[in-house]
């Protein structure tokens, strides 16, 4: 049996301030013992503007941490003004992207085509995507949300071989859970968690999906963390506005 080494990544969204942002780094640094990080993998994804920081602290004091960027570009260099190249994101030491975020998707207009070009980039740099799918209160309330995710799920890993597949991480987040307080349920999140991982070894093999890390996120907090850790399909939790508070944070990574 592959055992998958729990992730909790802390996606700060557009939060903090330079200073705020090295706080909160040097803040993880000093809580976090080794054995913590033995345990679980603790990624940051800070906007674009801190990730250098970033990179300095965790080279600079050989810290455990893991960290990667927000958003990417679809293309690799060029006249694309504003835009950040996966390859630019990989120089500073990024080991994930996320790609496909519900922000994204709906302030954005990001549709499954552009995602889908995203998550390429992402690998072809040799980072890691995170591919966010969830469904909004609607497509709940009709009962349709395994299929919509799995949905995003096909259309974001198209045309992705296996071995790629297999780096890739897979985060549900419910629209209607996200910044509102109101978590999933643990047997919510292991039924699309559960789902997403039988449609890897569909759309791959056992052994792509048995390695592929599947994140659960949406109002995940100190206090309701430790029922999704312990679903089968949940591998790590991918946290919103509870990551930005050094102690909620640690008391997730130590669920
Ligand atoms: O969108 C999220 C993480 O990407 C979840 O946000 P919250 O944890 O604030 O609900």
């Amino acid at each position: 049996m592959t055992t998958r080494k729990p992730l909790i990544a802390g996606n700060w969204k557009m939060n903090l301030n330079h200073l705020e942002a090295i706080a909160l780094v040097q803040k993880l640094a000093f809580t976090l013992n080794d054995k913590d990080l033995a345990r679980v993998d603790v990624a940051v994804l800070p906007p674009f503007t801190d990730i250098r920081s970033v990179q300095t602290l965790v080279d600079g004091d050989k810290l455990q941490f893991l960290y990667g960027a927000q958003d990417v570009s679809r293309h690799p260099k060029g006249a694309y003004t504003g835009e950040v190249s996966a390859a630019m994101l990989a120089r500073l030491g990024c080991s994930f992207v996320v790609v496909g975020h519900s922000e994204r998707r709906q302030y954005h207009n990001e549709d499954d085509a552009l995602v889908n070009a995203k998550v390429k980039a992402v690998f072809g740099a040799d980072m890691a995507p995170i591919l966010c799918v969830g469904e909004g209160l609607e497509v709940r309330k009709a009962g349709a949300h395994v299929e919509h995710c799995l949905k995003q799920l096909d259309a974001g890993l198209a045309g992705v071989p296996a071995e790629q597949a297999a780096r890739a991480v897979i985060a549900y987040e419910p629209v209607w859970a996200i910044g509102t307080g109101e978590v999933a349920t643990p047997e919510d999140a292991q039924e699309v968690c559960g789902a997403i991982r039988a449609r890897l070894a569909e759309l791959y093999t056992d052994e792509v999906a048995a390695k592929s890390r599947i994140l659960y996120g949406g109002s995940v907090k100190g206090d309701n963390i430790a029922g999704i850790m312990a679903q089968a399909d949940v591998d790590g939790a991918l946290v919103g506005g509870a990551s930005i508070d050094p102690a909620e944070f640690v008391k997730i990574c130590r669920y």
